[in-house]
């Protein structure tokens, strides 16, 4: 049984059907938990089943899963099928999966950089696509189209990770593409957002990539830490839920004020004796 939302009434989401990509590991696990909390039914996919199995054990019934690559075509559209075979709607898709691998920009080869932007930049697409095409754009029982919502994540700060050229501008190119299908799917009711996600203390962040760089991210963070994983997962409950229906085209940050580090604040050899950062004197 998942543990009540701490934040959220337990039938906010109650009827909606959402899937969520990469919901067997961190970020994508703990939106799937919350989102099941809230009363949704969730659909989780990945590469790997394991993690997958071990989300839905967390989350209960209303949680099923199926592996799915998101960066094949075919797999994306069987993923899609038996999901609506499954519940018959989607109501919003979190585009949580992707990734990347840390290495100096001369270092990474054609294939390397290639292989980043399929996943998060291309295999968004394909996902964003095959929802929108197969559960958002047919007309429901009143002839419209029935809408819906998609939150794409990506990565802050904007102004680019060094060691994460390809990553940066895939996830670029998804903010873009949440902020141009905000109007040309707004005629279908879809929404379209990112949520630009500052350095969050999962699993893989913290064991994936070299210590000292993973010891020294919290101290690049304005509020002092990492995110935790149940901080994303109230932001796309509260997204998904009404509360979000006239947020379309918006990347909305959250990174403890990781996007406009600036470095030590007071700057170093710029601090009084108590460490408070200097002021002006007034004129006379
Ligand atoms: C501050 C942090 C902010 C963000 C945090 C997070 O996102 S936390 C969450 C993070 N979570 C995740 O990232 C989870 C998802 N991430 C992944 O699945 C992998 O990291 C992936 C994105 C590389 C895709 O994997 P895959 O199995 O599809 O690919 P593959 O392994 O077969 O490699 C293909 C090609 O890529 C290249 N290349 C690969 N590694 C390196 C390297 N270390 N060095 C150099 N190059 C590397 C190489 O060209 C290789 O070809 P080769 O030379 O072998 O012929
Ligand atoms: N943690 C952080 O600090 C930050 C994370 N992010 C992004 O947030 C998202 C979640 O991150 P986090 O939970 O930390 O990391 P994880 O590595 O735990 O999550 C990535 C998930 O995506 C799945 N995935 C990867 N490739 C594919 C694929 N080709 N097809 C389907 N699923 C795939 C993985 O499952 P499997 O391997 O089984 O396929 C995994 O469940 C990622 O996009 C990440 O890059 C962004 C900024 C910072």
């Amino acid at each position: 049984m998942v543990a009540p939302s701490r934040i959220f009434a337990p039938d906010l989401l109650a009827g909606q059907v959402i899937v969520v990509s990469g919901g067997g590991t961190g970020l994508g696990r703990a939106a799937a938990l919350e989102l099941v909390a809230l009363g949704a039914e969730v659909v989780v996919c990945g590469r790997r089943p394991e993690p997958l199995e071990e989300t839905v054990a967390l989350a209960g019934e209303r949680c099923r899963a199926r592996v799915c690559d998101i960066r094949e075509e075919d797999d994306v559209a069987a993923f899609v099928d038996w999901t609506l075979e499954q519940h018959g709607r989607i109501d919003t898709l979190l585009n949580n999966a992707g990734g990347q691998f840390l290495a100096p920009a001369e270092s990474i080869t054609p294939k390397g950089f290639r292989t980043v932007t399929r996943l998060n930049l291309d295999g968004t697409w394909l996902m964003t696509h095959a929802v929108a095409t197969k559960a958002f754009i047919p007309a429901g029982e009143d002839g419209r189209a029935r809408g819906g919502k998609v939150i794409s994540v990506t990565l802050s700060p904007h102004n680019g990770l060094p060691g994460m050229v390809h990553s940066s501008a895939a996830r670029a190119g998804v903010e873009t593409m949440m902020a141009e299908l905000s109007t040309e799917w707004a005629r279908f009711g879809i929404r379209c957002n990112a949520i630009a996600a500052g350095q969050f203390g999962t699993e893989v962040f913290m064991t994936k990539y070299p210590q000292e760089m993973v010891a020294a991210a919290a101290g690049q963070v304005p509020l002092g830490r990492l995110g935790r994983p149940e901080e994303f997962a109230w932001l796309v409950a509260y997204l998904a839920s009404p509360a979000g229906d006239w947020f379309s085209g918006a990347t909305l940050t959250l990174d403890g004020g990781r996007d406009h580090h600036v470095g030590p604040w007071p700057i170093e050899g710029s601090r009084d004796a108590e460490g408070r950062p200097l002021q002006e004197a007034r004129r006379a």
